[in-house]
């Protein structure tokens, strides 16, 4: 089994694993391997980038912890559930695509309380819920509005509400911030850490942006290219993340091992 490199600060995490991936790979229709003997621990608390090449399989092992695809080996677990046998209990994690995908008919709040209507919970305590989160993402007023109304920054705002509303322990965010000019991008950092250290819970988040990952993380999980699995992991010592830390020494640093170890 190869495992990966660990860089790590001084500071070791202690904390308890959430989910652990164990020597999973994906073949897609027989021939295509998407993944190959990919393992990684997660802590809970933890916010942990992906990053690497395009087609290493990012999407795919997001696909596996949310329980829309099985592994072709391998196992992940979810606390004590294993995706081999059954399918993780998905009211524990949420998901936030590149696009917000809302419904365009439904106003935000609908769109945010989807989760909780098709769960069936009552409308009285959906919109108490749903307006909760939807201030908790800075959207408060916005209620009534219609997803075209909304810029597209408010709009992942959105879709970062809904995935939120059912209080995910584990929350999946594929390329969230992708197709963001790099202004609301940067303003959505912020509100994501914010709302990350608020909710305590546990992030993974692909990207292709390696500034990004470095800003966001507690750790970085380095893919290999195709058939992926983890090459390195970093972790990111605690700094406070403000405008400063871009400019730091450390920042540049940590961007530049990174990038050093793309696609090996
Ligand atoms: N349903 C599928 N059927 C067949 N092949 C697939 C399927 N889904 C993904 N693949 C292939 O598996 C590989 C990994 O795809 P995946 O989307 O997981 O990569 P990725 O790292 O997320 O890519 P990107 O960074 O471009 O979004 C690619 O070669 C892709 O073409």
């Amino acid at each position: 089994m190869k495992t990966a490199e660990v860089i790590r600060p001084e500071t070791v995490n202690e904390r308890k694993t959430l989910l652990k991936i164990s020597n999973v790979s994906k073949v897609y229709n027989g021939e295509i391997v998407a993944l190959t003997d990919m393992n990684l621990d997660v802590k809970e608390g933890e916010f942990i980038s992906f990053v690497g090449p395009s087609g290493c399989g990012k999407s795919t092992i997001f696909k596996i912890i949310a329980g829309l695809s099985e592994p072709t080996t391998g196992t992940v677990e979810l606390t004590t559930q294993t995706s081999k046998k059954e399918s993780l209990d998905r009211t524990e994690i949420g998901f936030v695509f590149q696009h917000a995908t809302l419904l365009p008919w439904k106003s935000v709040l609908d769109n945010v309380t989807l989760p909780l209507e098709l769960k069936g919970v009552s409308k009285k305590e959906r919109q108490k819920q749903g307006l909760d989160v939807l201030e908790l993402v800075g959207l408060k007023g916005y209620e009534k509005s219609l997803p075209r109304q909304l810029s597209g920054g408010m709009q992942m705002r959105v879709s970062i509400a809904r995935a939120l509303v059912a209080k995910p322990k584990l929350l999946l965010m594929d390329e969230p911030f992708g197709a963001l000019d790099e202004i609301t991008r940067q303003n959505l950092h912020y509100e994501l850490l914010k709302i990350w250290k608020k909710t305590n819970m546990t992030v993974l988040f692909i990207t292709h942006n390696v500034f990004e990952s470095v800003f966001l993380s507690t750790k970085i999980a380095v893919m290999s290219a195709r058939p992926g699995r983890i090459s390195h992991e970093f972790e990111v010592p605690e700094y406070e993340r403000n405008e400063d830390f871009r400019s730091t020494a450390e920042f540049s640093q940590l961007v530049g091992q990174v990038s050093k170890n793309l696609g090996h």
